[in-house]
């Protein structure tokens, strides 16, 4: 190991209720909205090919003329109370709304800048509905804050000359102000969700992002933040000059999922996943790919069933309402949801061997496993491998919890569980309760024949 002034101050999993309660959460929803929701990927009626939030960095549009979307933000149609209540229905237990991202617009009337909501026709502050709203529906609230800020004067990709870094530690002092002023001015946020933060002229900022996350850590105790804020005093990101995680979760899960336990190191993490190919900003054409509720269903199964969170992105346009597409996805999710979420609330990593038919979630400090089934195999069996002294005290549909399912043991301690699936193609969750195996090694079902 090395001696590391800067690196990670923890390891292992943070066991405070806080993040207990994060821990188990399982399902969030992201927000990006912004003055880049006013042109929605488009300028001049030309599509912009990239993400909808970058729109600024294109070369067809002079920034000025960007910057000036300012004068336009008036969501008319936003209500915070609309948005949290998609949110609650969808099932998800927080969410992570982007106070200010990459173009620099604060939807919070920040004392540091003019470049904020306070200066839009609209005036009024967003995040402080947004945070409310979402307070009152029961959802934890996490805020997105970008490091890199295209409207600051001072910001830098690399800090090359005495100049640069002159203007630097300016950008430096204004960002920790901002920092500061968004936990004393929303003290109800459980974290902050750190991007923006990969450019050498940040990396290079080990000591004083060090120094200023134990600052935030010792204003907001309890405050959760992910590995992507800041570099060891190698530049080394995520994970420190001798492997141990920054932060508190791996914040490296962007519109990607781990695919095997191995993959997580025994951290806590959070994916965060766009419905198109990679939209988080609202985009008008909503093209290629877009993702089935069964399919982000099966993301956030796959998510828990790797101890992860699954926070899935959501795009207000520029009146401030919310698509038709996400909204009817939120729903079907939340459908499924509130049928199945005993399988994902303050579910973990169970530990088992994964099958072809899905995937398992545990109860934390319960024996009790979830089979997620989302491929039902033509046998109409579902193999489960139990360790050595775990048996199986009995097993239901979690729609049918007083009708016992057919368990066959065809090896010791692996089991076919016979299940037919009682809805139309939507997954359907399987429920083990797990007991100690007796001395005598045997169970209550039949051996194979
Ligand atoms: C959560 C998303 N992160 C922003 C982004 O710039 N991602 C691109 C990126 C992702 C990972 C490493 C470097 C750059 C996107 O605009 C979203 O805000």
């Amino acid at each position: 190991r090395i001696k590391l002034k800067h690196g990670s101050h923890r390891e292992g999993k943070r066991t405070d209720s806080v993040m207990q309660k994060w821990r188990g959460n399982g399902l969030g929803q992201f927000i990006h909205w912004g003055l880049y929701a006013i042109p929605g990927g488009e300028w001049n009626g030309k599509q912009y090919n990239g993400a909808a939030e970058w729109i600024r960095s294109w070369n067809g549009i002079p920034k000025s003329a960007y910057d000036s979307l300012i004068y336009k933000f008036n969501p008319i149609n936003f209500n915070a109370d609309e948005w949290a209540s998609i949110a609650k229905n969808m099932g998800a237990k927080y969410v992570t709304i982007t106070t200010k991202h990459h173009d620099g617009f604060c939807l919070w009337p920040s004392k540091y800048t003019s470049y904020t909501v306070a200066n839009s026709p609209w005036k009024k502050d967003i995040m402080k509905p947004l945070v409310d709203a979402y307070d009152k529906a029961g959802l934890d609230v996490i805020l997105y804050f970008s490091i890199m800020d295209w409207n600051h004067p001072g910001w830098r990709y690399d800090i090359k000359t005495k100049a640069d870094s002159i203007a630097f530690e300016g950008f430096k002092k204004f960002t920790r102000n901002q920092l500061i002023e968004l936990l004393t001015m929303y003290p109800k946020a459980k974290g902050l969700w750190f991007d923006g933060t990969w450019d050498k002229s940040w990396v290079k900022q080990a000591k004083f992002a060090d120094e200023l996350e134990a600052e935030m850590r010792k204003l907001r105790p309890g405050l959760i933040i992910g590995s992507r804020f800041r570099a060891d005093e190698y530049g080394k990101r995520h994970f420190d000059s001798n492997n141990v995680l920054m932060g508190d979760y791996e914040q490296g899960w962007e519109r990607k999922l781990p695919n095997s336990i191995a993959d997580v190191h025994g951290n806590d993490w959070d994916c965060v996943m766009t419905i198109p190919e990679n939209q988080w900003g609202y985009n008008k054409a909503w093209k290629g790919h877009i993702k089935s509720s069964n399919e982000l269903i099966e993301m956030t199964a796959k998510a828990v069933s790797l101890g992860g969170n699954f926070v899935l992105n959501f795009g207000p346009k520029g009146d401030g309402s919310i698509r038709d597409e996400e909204k009817k996805l939120a729903s079907e999710i939340g459908d499924w949801m509130k049928v199945n979420s005993e399988a994902i609330y303050n579910c973990e990593y169970s530990g088992l061997e994964k099958q072809d038919w899905g995937y398992f979630t545990k109860k934390r400090e319960k024996d009790k496993v979830y089979l997620i089934i989302f491929n039902t195999p033509v046998s109409g069996a579902y193999r489960v491998k139990l360790p050595a002294k775990t048996a199986i005290a009995k097993s239901y549909l979690l729609t049918n919890p007083n009708m016992d399912l057919r368990v066959e043991e065809v090896h010791s301690n692996e089991y076919f569980i016979y299940a037919k699936p009682t809805t139309e193609a939507k997954p359907f969750v399987i429920v083990l309760d797990t007991k100690k195996k007796e001395n005598n090694g045997g169970n209550n079902y039949e051996k194979a024949k």
